[in-house]
């Protein structure tokens, strides 16, 4: 993380994984069926905002209709690293969960360095937390999640993406 910090986290990271709205549909569909011998859950909540589309998705196969959200914010690159909670967990969903998020599913599109996961597991230690991908540092403290990629891959999705020209390989092209 040190080594480069005048880079973002995304120039730092060396690998590109880029995810097509396809794949990631099969592979929050693949996290259903993880899910679904570590349930039944009373509700999900999604971190935001990267944790709205696979909520949805799960959601939707897993037939839950309450779904809340836990609001994070990460600094830019003045203050790296530093998370601030926008909005916590509804009263709602906390008596839900017994206080403690028993029976409450909480949902993310990805673990990095873990720190996004660890401030909400701490929110709600009896919580299952899901990912749909994991990276080394992160994945301790994601009980289920489908695909790991190394801790030096910058994991594309497709709501950040769009079709653009690609060079023939022979022109140089990676
Ligand atoms: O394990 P960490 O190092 O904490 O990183 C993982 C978090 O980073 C991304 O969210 P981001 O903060 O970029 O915000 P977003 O979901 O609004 O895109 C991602 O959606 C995870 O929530
Ligand atoms: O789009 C993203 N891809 C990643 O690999 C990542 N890690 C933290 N935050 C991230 N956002
Ligand atoms: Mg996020």
């Amino acid at each position: 993380m040190a080594e480069h910090p005048e880079l973002s986290a995304q120039e730092r990271a060396g690998k590109a994984f880029p995810v097509s709205w396809d794949q990631f549909h099969r592979d929050c569909r693949a996290l259903t069926w993880r899910l679904n011998s570590a349930g039944p859950f009373n509700a999900i909540v999604a971190i935001t905002r990267g944790g709205l589309v696979p909520a949805a998705i799960v959601a939707r196969e897993l037939g839950v209709r309450v779904i809340d959200t836990v609001c994070i914010a990460s600094y830019d690159h003045n203050k790296r690293g530093e998370l601030q909670v926008l909005k916590g967990v509804s009263d709602a969903t906390t008596k839900l969960g017994n206080g403690t998020g028993k029976g409450l599913l909480i949902v993310d599109d990805l673990v990095d360095t873990g720190k996004t996961a660890r401030m909400v597991r701490d929110m709600l230690p009896d919580a299952h937390f899901a990912t749909v991908y994991a990276k080394p540092m992160g994945r301790p403290l994601v009980d289920t999640f489908i695909t790991e990629v190394s801790q030096d891959t910058w994991i594309f999705f497709p709501w950040d993406l769009g079709l653009s020209f690609q060079p023939p390989m022979r022109d140089g092209a990676a």
